[in-house]
């Protein structure tokens, strides 16, 4: 008997991806349950710093609240591909859309490596910021108290971010880029300066506040266990374009370290170091 899938995604969105098979279907139960996140196609996208073409020409369709990872080897333009998608810098060629809605400065937010704090802002105050305009409204306190508790920071409200572990600052990061209920999340390298097992805790996070509030995922990594644990579907950007496009079709929650991730870890990391033998 297939079990009932718990997702609010349209059919529709389903099935325009092939890779939506009935055993992705069984996989998706621990997806979000309400879908916030938008749709996102990327028609012909080319980017060039001077004579350096860094994009060549990518073309990808997300569904809203799909969780994606970017891999690739250094250089190869995966933080480009994040920043134009943000909005953060002008395309040179080729279209961005997110679907029918129409998109407000607060519906995209990125989360750096770095996570750019304000030093003489209090903890809450530093995830205020994040609500942009509505941070004047009468309810900012209580929203970025109540996203302060998703990310299990309530007793660090008042404290300055100076005094703060990394992790805990990496947690305020993604408190303010949370606190808007943005529709599409975007993540560089978020956990690329935490040690491991605050990295793993925080993998844990990243994958429960994206089922809690259904936005679209877009996780840059260069770590592919990483990848493969979170992500519904990994891409591997070389030469400028999208070399290959992997759906990890493995049941939530999902077990590190398992024979069925490493092998799909395996074979996305023999891509990246084909690649690499090339250069
Ligand atoms: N603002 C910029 N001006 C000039 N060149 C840039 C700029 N931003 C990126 N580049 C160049 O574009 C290419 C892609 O950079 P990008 O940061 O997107 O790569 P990446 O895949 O994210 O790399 P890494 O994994 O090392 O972080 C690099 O050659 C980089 O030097």
């Amino acid at each position: 008997m297939q079990t009932a899938l718990r997702t609010s995604l349209p059919e529709t969105e389903l099935a325009s991806h092939a890779n939506f098979a009935p055993q992705a279907r069984v996989a998706r139960e621990e997806r979000p349950v309400h879908v916030s996140g938008l749709p996102l196609t990327i028609r012909g996208l080319r980017k060039s710093y001077g004579d350096n073409e860094v994009l060549r020409g990518i073309d990808l369709h997300i569904p809203a609240g799909q969780f994606v990872a970017i891999v690739g080897k250094s250089g190869c333009g995966k933080s480009t591909l994040l920043r134009l998608i943000a909005g953060l810098e002008k395309i040179d060629a080729g279209s961005i859309s997110f679907g029918d809605a129409a998109v407000q400065p607060e519906d995209i937010r990125v989360m750096f490596q770095e996570p750019r704090l304000l030093p003489w802002a209090r903890v809450l105050s530093n995830v205020e910021v994040g609500l942009g305009r509505d941070r004047s409204s009468g309810d900012a306190h209580a929203r970025a108290e109540k996203t302060l508790t998703e990310v299990g920071l309530t007793d660090k409200r008042d404290q300055w971010p100076s005094v703060l572990s990394g992790g805990q600052k990496q947690r305020v990061a993604l408190a303010r880029a949370l606190v808007s209920h943005p529709r599409v999340l975007a993540f560089d390298e978020p956990l690329g300066a935490l040690d491991a097992l605050t990295r793993i805790s925080m993998q844990r996070l990243l994958e429960r506040v994206w089922r809690d509030q259904g936005f679209t995922a877009i996780l840059v990594t260069h770590d592919v266990a990483e990848a493969v644990a979170l992500a519904d579907r990994v891409l591997v950007i070389d030469e400028g374009r999208i070399a290959h496009d992997v759906m990890v079709n493995t049941a939530r929650p999902r077990e590190r370290g398992s024979a069925e991730l490493a092998a799909l870890e395996g074979s996305i990391l023999s891509h990246l170091l084909s690649a690499e033998d090339r250069t």
